[in-house]
């Protein structure tokens, strides 16, 4: 049974967008409300996992939320001795998702980490998956994270990147954000809710443009970098090392 997400539905003095207790328990519905595509990224996330997994190897999922990618990676990986290591800086959700992840039986062992990513080592990885968490990170330190994760990568491994992007220039930005709009309208949210929504992730999540991740990718040495999907501003990528 999931929760409904009716944080913003009353008018309020909106403050800063966090992943607190209250969040945890609205977010299946939020995110499924909210991104376009979600199930099937989540999905093909995984999917893609199994694929590009190597036997020894750990596999991350960062900014894991309650699990969702892992609990899809786990599902599809058949290569021997994989670790997947999930990592979250939200206590609430990181707490949520060890009890997810518990009510389910699998043979690949998941260790969930209370941790800052850009703090946290990645090592002897074939597959490094960050749904949504970049756009988290402070616009300053993106670099040196997918810089660290190519390091941590073993050849041959995949960076899997799901972004909301800023569009190129400004008119089809505000095209692509009305269009957003018009799927969180269709998915039940009022406008009240869109707008105190959009006033709380204003100073917290900074979408960049797809041509910038793009680029960044190559220049770190990704060798191959293609978008998978799109829907409106959101993407998610995949790049080979
Ligand atoms: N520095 C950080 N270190 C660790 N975690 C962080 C950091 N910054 C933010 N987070 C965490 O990144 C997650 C972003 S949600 C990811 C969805 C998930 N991947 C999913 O597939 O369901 C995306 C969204 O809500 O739009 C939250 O759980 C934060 O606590
Ligand atoms: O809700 C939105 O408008 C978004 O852009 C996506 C989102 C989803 C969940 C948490 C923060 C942002």
């Amino acid at each position: 049974m999931t929760i409904k997400d009716t944080i913003y539905a009353t008018s309020q003095a909106v403050s800063d967008f966090t992943f607190d207790a209250k969040v945890v328990e609205v977010f299946p519905d939020m995110i499924q409300r909210s991104v376009p595509g979600y199930a099937t990224i989540v999905s093909t996330m995984g999917k893609l996992a199994g694929q590009f997994a190597q036997n020894n190897s750990n596999l991350y999922d960062l900014g894991c939320s309650l699990g969702a990618v892992t609990l899809s990676m786990r599902r599809t990986i058949e290569k021997e001795n994989c670790t997947i290591i999930a990592v979250d800086n939200s206590t609430a959700m990181v707490e949520r998702c060890r009890l997810h992840l518990d009510g389910f039986r699998s043979q690949v062992p998941v260790e969930v980490r209370l941790a800052d990513i850009t703090e946290y080592s990645i090592e002897n990885a074939s597959v490094v998956a960050l749904n949504f968490t970049l756009q988290f990170i402070p616009l300053e330190q993106r670099h040196a994270l997918l810089s660290k994760i190519y390091q941590g990568l073993k050849p041959g491994g995949v960076l899997l990147l799901s972004e909301k992007f800023r569009g190129e220039n400004e008119q089809t930005d505000s095209l692509l954000i009305d269009l957003h709009h018009d799927f969180k309208r269709a998915n039940g949210y009022s406008e009240l809710e869109i707008s105190q929504k959009r006033t709380a992730i204003e100073n917290v999540m900074r979408p960049e443009p797809l041509s910038m991740h793009l680029h960044r990718l190559s220049d770190i040495g990704f060798s191959q970098t293609n978008v998978w999907y799109q829907c409106f501003n959101f993407c998610s990528m995949i790049a080979i090392k």
